[in-house]
């Protein structure tokens, strides 16, 4: 059996001489939560946005499509297909800062995927519960509940990232890309929002790809650790420790050193 969501075949970006990513192979399992560290510039964003359709492959003009067999610049073809397949047509971002509407409440901004360009619902799938439901669930999990009248500028940073995080998830999709979603918040609140995403992740089966520069934090939240290097998977490694894990953990502790001494090679 298949067990592959997503699989990248010599998926490479170039920008002029400098080679951000360039992954010869990596295959992403459903329902897993991946974490990619590395030095800074190493890549990792470049393959995040590669993912989420905001920057094109070499020699791709549309990632997007992906109907399309193959692509035809300067005279070379590339099939689409051959870099990136199996990407769910529901992936969606969380980027470091969390980009909410000022003009819309917290339960406005959470449920904002719900309405078209002419205001209508556009999530018709009946197996979900009502969208005000799946509203008023996730703003319990997420602990907004209080705040759901606020508005952004009313809210602390770890308020708006879990009001992100509450917009993606309403969402619904089956991969969701999060690059660096913690790294502005302080160490208290950065760990009440790991605890929250582990949870959520938990109930809801997603597939998660994690940016961190916090080896830690990839320790504590993902059950396979990539490490880069530019632009390339040096080290792929199982996470064997159900959670919810301490940083203290010895096998951790035991990983995390390794993986500095690779990110110091
Ligand atoms: N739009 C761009 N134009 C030119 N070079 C770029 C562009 N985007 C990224 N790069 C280069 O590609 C390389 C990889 O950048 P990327 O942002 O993916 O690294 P990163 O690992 O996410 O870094 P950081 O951890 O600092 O965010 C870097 O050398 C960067 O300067």
């Amino acid at each position: 059996m298949d067990t592959t969501l997503l699989a990248l075949h010599n998926l490479k970006k170039t920008y002029g001489n400098k080679t951000a990513v360039n992954v010869d192979s990596l295959a992403i399992q459903p329902h897993s939560f991946t974490c990619i560290v590395g030095k800074s510039g190493c890549g990792k964003t470049t393959l995040l946005r590669l993912l989420s359709g905001l920057e094109t492959p070499d020699t791709v003009t549309n990632v997007k499509d992906q109907t399309a067999a193959s692509y035809s610049t300067t005279g070379q073809h590339i099939n689409v297909t051959s870099c990136i397949t199996g990407l769910p047509a529901k992936t969606a971002p969380v980027f470091q800062e969390p980009r909410l509407m000022p003009w819309l409440t917290v339960k406005e901004n959470i449920m904002f995927s719900l309405k078209g360009q002419d205001g209508n619902a556009t999530n018709s799938d009946v197996s979900l519960p009502s969208p005000e439901e799946r509203c008023r669930q996730l703003l319990q999990e997420l602990e907004l509940t209080e705040a759901a009248n606020l508005y952004p500028a009313q809210l602390s940073g770890g308020m708006a990232q879990r009001v992100s995080l509450g917009r993606t998830l309403f969402y619904d999709p089956e991969l969701i890309l999060m690059d660096e979603p913690f790294s502005a918040l302080d160490y208290f609140t950065r760990r009440n929002l790991q605890d929250m995403v582990l949870r959520l992740f938990q109930h809801q089966k997603k597939t998660i790809l994690f940016v961190t520069h916090d080896v830690e934090e990839a320790l504590l939240l993902g059950d396979r650790i990539l490490v880069m290097e530019n632009g390339n998977i040096k080290a792929d490694m199982p996470v064997n420790l159900p959670p919810p894990r301490k940083a203290a953990d010895p096998p951790l502790q035991e990983m995390r050193q390794q993986i500095l001494d690779l990110l110091a090679e």
